[in-house]
């Protein structure tokens, strides 16, 4: 018996590598009685028939499976913010963070086409930086003409399993284009509703990047907060976890109790304002959620 990653899954076939290779196998082991539907990202025991093929005997337990796109194990998500065209969107990069951390992914800011910076969005980006690694997350600037920029996002693909999100438009295929240019990815819109078209059901690969692997479909497609409540949504806040044991009264939500930490951190300046009123938006998502239920 042998032990690989799924790395594609296409008509019946899951598509297992480990260092002896790529095995294409079918599924043995009743899944489907059990059932266990084997995603890419994957860890699975195989037994080899011969060099190229084999069967999946099971399927590993999973830190975490992403549903649109199907990937299981994922392990890091580079949330790719261009500076401008469009324009950076601060709320967003909150919300993709969030569910990132719901989902135990580590994250990665990736703020790209910095070489449509002027001046004034220049500073602006500066402060998003210095706010997001003050923080705790890693913070990248990236230009897909700026071959320095890229070669600091290699580092972080290395030995583990990525996803890229972000908006439509950002520069996510570009990226990955830039990394890895056999990819060949189509980028920007109008060729890509020419080519793959939008009737072309797409399939979900791992691809090998700088020694780890990354998926050819961006991640979190959507981003609502089904099965999420007002507590658990502190918990997505580094800066919100960080003084959970501080407010008067335990499970603090930090909306109206009294002696709140958190509420006295912003009023002081020490959380970020902007990230505090995001916080407050999200948590009236999740209630009127719960209300339409
Ligand atoms: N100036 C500049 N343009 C860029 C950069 N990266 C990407 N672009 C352009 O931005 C447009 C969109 O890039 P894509 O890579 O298709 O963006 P995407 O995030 O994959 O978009 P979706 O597939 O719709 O989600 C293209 O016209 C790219 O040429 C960059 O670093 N600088
Ligand atoms: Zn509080």
């Amino acid at each position: 018996m042998a032990e690989g990653r799924i790395v594609k899954a296409l008509s019946g076939f899951y598509y297992v590598e480990n260092e002896d290779g790529i095995f294409q196998c079918r599924g043995r082991g009743n899944f489907r009685k059990r059932k266990i539907t084997p995603l890419v990202g994957d860890r699975v025991a195989f037994e080899a028939a011969n060099k190229t093929d084999g069967y999946v005997l099971d399927v590993y337990e999973r830190e975490n499976q992403l549903v649109r796109p199907p990937i299981a194990n994922v392990e890091q998500a580079v949330l790719v913010f261009s500076t401008q065209e469009p324009d950076f969107s601060p709320l967003l990069l909150d919300k993709f963070l969030v569910h990132v951390e719901a989902n135990e992914i580590e994250p990665v800011i990736c703020l790209s086409k910095i070489d449509l910076l002027n001046e004034q969005k220049e500073e602006a980006m500066n402060e998003a930086e210095a706010l997001y690694q003050s923080l705790g997350y890693t913070v990248i600037s990236t230009s897909i003409f700026v071959d320095e920029t890229i070669k600091m996002l290699r580092p972080y693909l290395s030995g583990r399993v990525s996803v890229f999100a972000g908006q439509s438009g950002v520069g996510k295929s570009s990226l990955l284009n830039a990394l890895k240019p056999e990819l060949n990815l189509a980028t920007n819109q109008i060729s890509k509703s020419l080519g793959r078209g939008k009737h072309t059901t797409r399939h979900v690969e791992l691809i090998p990047v700088d020694g780890g692997y990354v998926a050819d479909t961006p991640g979190f497609s959507s981003l609502d907060f089904e099965g999420m409540d007002v507590e658990g949504l502190t918990y997505c806040f580094p800066e919100m976890r960080k003084r959970m044991n501080d407010c008067k009264f335990r499970g603090c939500t930090h909306i109206n109790e009294p002696k709140c930490a958190v509420k006295e951190a912003v009023e002081a300046g020490t959380v970020a304002k902007g990230r505090y009123n995001h916080y407050l938006q999200f948590a009236e998502e999740i209630k009127n959620q719960k209300r339409r239920y």
